[in-house]
């Protein structure tokens, strides 16, 4: 097998992905693997890493993987986009592991590495779809599980930044931080009205909450958002939440978890390949987690674009 890069952020989980990456070290030298590893020193380095690491092996097969939380490997997925050579892993080590936990790949270091080998090995790569968002004078963002524009990526900045995450992560409780920041802004959030093209269609919307586009079912730390989300479709999976009063929204936040909220009819969902979001006001916009920047954004869906191993799709 050829030697593995791993980007590794110590960081993810508030410093709790040091003890993940020590259980996959000790299983890397047991196996006699080879690989070296980089450790992420600041945010965005992780990217950085990755596009080196492509263009030292030039066309070279690369296989790098990515240790740390969902957004690490959104670090990682920016920065191999532009190199054909990367095939891609992931061991999640973070405090909501989505893409971990709708591509199958296991929450215990030792079986996640064992299957990440094993189908490094096996060859078994699978071409998951990602999407390109495109903001005006910006470069451009992918994302691998899903992005959003509005109070969820209020809610995905808060999250981020909130002193509490640390607090949660101590209790194994980290998924649960979106929920609490999520009820933290429930009652201060400025809805706006939205226009949104989908493959040439023009849908408007009232009083939006948010729109989320997907890749895979999970977001926010396990909960199904797009419940029919299929990586490898070619498709984007659209969910607005609009016109609902805050203690509905509420209510309806509750169903999310077991991808209940699509039976509201304040639910619109939709899928697609190109999309444009534009709103009355500018709102925030997420990907992966991750803010990077304010509608309007335009989303293109990137076909079998990323290559991973160890990965169980349907
Ligand atoms: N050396 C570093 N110091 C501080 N922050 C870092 C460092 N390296 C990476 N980061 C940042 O840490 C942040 C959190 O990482 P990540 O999202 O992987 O973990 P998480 O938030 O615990 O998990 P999840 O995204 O699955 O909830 C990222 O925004 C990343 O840019």
């Amino acid at each position: 097998m050829k030697r593995i890069y791993f980007i590794v952020n110590l960081h993810a989980k508030n410093g709790g992905c040091r003890k993940t990456w020590g259980i996959i070290e000790k299983e890397l030298k047991a196996k006699k693997v080879s690989y070296k590893a980089f450790f992420t020193e600041y945010p965005g380095h992780a990217a950085i890493l990755a596009d080196s690491i492509g263009r030292f092996l030039t066309s070279d097969e690369a296989f790098v993987t990515a240790v740390g939380g969902d957004g690490t490997f959104h670090e990682v997925v920016n920065g191999s986009a532009e190199h054909r050579n990367i095939t891609l892993g992931f061991i999640p080590a973070g405090s909501g592991n989505d893409f971990s936990r709708g591509l199958g790949i296991p929450k215990h270091a030792k079986r996640a590495i064992s299957q990440l080998l094993k189908s490094m090995d096996q060859k078994t790569v699978q071409f998951i779809d990602s999407g390109r968002i495109s903001q005006q004078g910006r470069d451009h963002t992918y994302f691998i599980n899903s992005m959003g524009a509005g109070f969820d990526a209020d809610v995905a900045k808060g999250s981020n930044e909130s002193e509490m995450k640390s607090l949660f992560n101590r209790f194994l409780l980290g998924r649960l931080i979106y929920v609490y920041i999520l009820l933290k802004l429930l009652f201060t959030y400025k809805r706006t009205d939205m226009e949104i093209w989908v493959d040439g269609k023009k849908y408007k919307f009232e009083k939006v909450w948010f729109v989320a586009i997907s890749n895979q079912i999970y977001y926010g730390g396990g909960m199904k958002i797009a419940p029919d989300a299929v990586p490898t479709d070619g498709l984007l999976d659209m969910t607005v939440v609009y016109s609902l009063s805050r203690l509905k929204l509420l209510f309806v936040f509750i169903t999310v978890f077991w991808g209940g909220h699509a039976a509201f009819q304040e639910v619109w969902t939709c899928r697609g390949m190109k999309v444009s979001i534009r709103s009355g006001r500018k709102v925030r916009v997420h990907a992966d987690g991750e803010v990077i920047g304010e509608t309007p954004v335009m989303i293109q869906v990137c076909r079998g674009a990323v290559p991973v191993a160890g990965i169980l799709t349907n």
